[in-house]
């Protein structure tokens, strides 16, 4: 069997569920009335005090290309679990809600919505799998991105994880994400290609092990190249690698750019000192010690402790798989729906583990900042048509323990969820990627140190605004009446 389709599409980039429910949907005329679903996550990823917001221009692509091909048709048809009158309805399918969302780049925590569908029930459905899918994705690795970028600070980082990624899609927008949440390059050629991501590099062992010595390999790398980064652990760092980098940089002066050497193995923080002291005594001060073999935060942080000389770090493995959490494990939940007399009823999805009940409601998130110092002081989470910038004072209280609350009076609120979609048509202009980058970096400077640290973070305040936890018990009591009037 074929897997490629002259005419294949994303359309059916989803679940079986999806698909079965529109169907459903479609035949006892429910398709077209109006639905919310927002899409949240319930635990910080990596135990981190904030989340990057990454994935929605890949989502807006989604959107616009969402269209079953001749193919898609045939296929479902050929399953047998579709009626021949909903496929037809589907040959002419167009995505005519509205989405709003989260910008990528900027700041996320959890149980808040970070994108919401407002759209005819029919596509709200079948969105869901492709939204979560890269959402869930993206989100992830900027977040792992950002956590690294925090314990490096100014040295260039460079990501290197394409070898290693999930599949060559994952490699391509992970590598965009990381550059979100703080990576300066990638070795990903097409990512720079794609995205205008600089692009970085510098060999492998190959090339050495084609020469079998270290010194050949460096002088035939510089006879082709201007810019120069030596590989120097093949065979011996200290005794050949970095001797031979320094002799060939000598031999070559300024017909290169001797930009330094690369360590692949071995302590990197004793080989690292070594390895900056001979470039020194060489005359090589501004040559730059670069490292790199499965390095994530935690390595890194502790090489700095033991002063390793690393100038710039390359990170693979261990950002584009998210190797200590691997799901965010964002959900996508049904928050409103429009009844048969037009009216829209909230809903809610009840569990017996408190923070898995969700918030019904059509919901806005607001970023409240205090604007004497323009630091952030938390979320507050209303019903959609509340409108906290307008309060004198601002009673925010934790949803889950109220006692924990305070009063804001010189406050800003931003809303986060911002038009995307509105009726099916594009309504955002998606700002460039060096912009997203540094809108990232603007607003996680406002944040506190405490919410920022790498272990046990203080928790963010995700608060809900009395109305919208008013109307979270009416209907958690509205439920549990109609559950206890129940007789079977
Ligand atoms: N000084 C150090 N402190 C803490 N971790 C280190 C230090 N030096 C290296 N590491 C890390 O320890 C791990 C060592 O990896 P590994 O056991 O594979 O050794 P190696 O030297 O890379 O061997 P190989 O030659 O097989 O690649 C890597 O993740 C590396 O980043
Ligand atoms: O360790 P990571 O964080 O995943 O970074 C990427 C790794 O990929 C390369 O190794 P590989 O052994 O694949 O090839 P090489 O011959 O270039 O070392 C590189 O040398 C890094 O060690
Ligand atoms: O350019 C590099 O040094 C590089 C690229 C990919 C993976 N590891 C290293």
């Amino acid at each position: 069997m074929s897997y490629r389709f002259p005419d294949d599409s994303i359309a059916l980039h989803t679940d079986a569920y999806e698909l079965s429910m529109m169907q459903t949907y479609w035949q006892k005329g429910m398709a077209q009335r109006r639905s919310v679903f927002e899409l949240y996550f319930r635990n910080m990823p990596f135990g981190n005090g904030y989340a990057v917001f990454a994935g929605l221009q890949r989502v807006v692509s989604y959107i616009q290309q969402l269209k079953f091909s001749d193919s898609d048709i045939d296929y479902l048809k050929q399953t047998g679990q579709f009626d021949a009158d909903f496929l037809e309805y589907l040959r002419d399918f167009k995505f005519t809600g509205s989405i709003n969302s989260t910008v990528e780049g900027d700041l996320v925590f959890n149980n808040e919505p970070i994108l919401q569908v407002d759209a005819p029930l029919i596509g709200a459905q079948l969105v869901e799998t492709a939204l979560l899918n890269i959402i869930n994705y993206q989100t992830l690795i900027a977040t792992k991105a950002a956590r690294i970028k925090s314990v490096v600070g100014d040295d260039p980082l460079l990501e290197f994880g394409t070898r290693r990624a999930q599949e060559m899609d994952a490699a391509i927008w992970g590598t965009r994400a990381a550059y979100i949440g703080g990576f300066d390059a990638t070795s990903n050629v097409r990512a720079g290609k794609l995205f205008g991501i600089p692009i970085s590099g510098t060999h492998a062992h190959a090339l050495v092990q084609t020469y079998m010595n270290d010194y050949d390999a460096f002088k035939a790398y510089a006879e082709t190249h201007k810019d120069c980064v030596f590989l120097v652990d093949t065979f011996d760092t200290l005794k050949s690698g970095v001797p031979n980098a320094i002799r060939v940089a000598k031999e070559m002066g300024d017909k290169i750019n001797f930009q330094g050497v690369r360590i692949d193995s071995g302590d990197i923080a004793y080989i690292s000192k070594r390895v900056r002291e001979m470039l020194d005594e060489a005359g090589f001060k501004d040559a730059k010690v670069y490292a790199s073999n499965d390095l994530d935060e935690k390595t890194i942080m502790n090489l700095k402790m033991q002063k390793a000389k690393i100038d710039v770090w390359g990170v693979g493995t261990k950002l584009i798989t998210a190797f200590d959490q691997p799901a965010l494990g964002a959900v996508y939940k049904l928050v409103s729906f429009e009844d048969e007399h037009g009216q829209m009823i909230d809903s809610i999805k009840i569990s017996s583990n408190v923070t898995k009940v969700s918030t019904p409601g059509k919901k806005q998130v607001w970023r409240i900042t205090d604007q004497s110092d323009g630091k952030t002081e938390g979320d507050y989470v209303t019903l959609w048509d509340e409108k906290p910038q307008d309060k004198e004072s601002l009673y925010m209280f934790n949803p889950d323990y109220t006692y924990i609350n305070k009063t804001l009076h010189n406050f800003a609120a931003r809303p986060i969820l911002q038009p995307i979609f509105t009726n099916g048509k594009l309504v955002y202009d998606l700002p460039e990627l060096d912009e997203i980058k540094l809108f990232s970096k603007r607003h996680l400077d406002m944040l506190w140190d405490e919410y920022k640290r790498d272990l046990n973070p203080q928790v963010y305040p995700v608060d809900l605004s009395q109305e919208c936890f008013d109307n979270k018990m009416k209907i958690i009591k509205q439920v549990r009446d109609y559950v206890n009037q129940l007789k079977f």
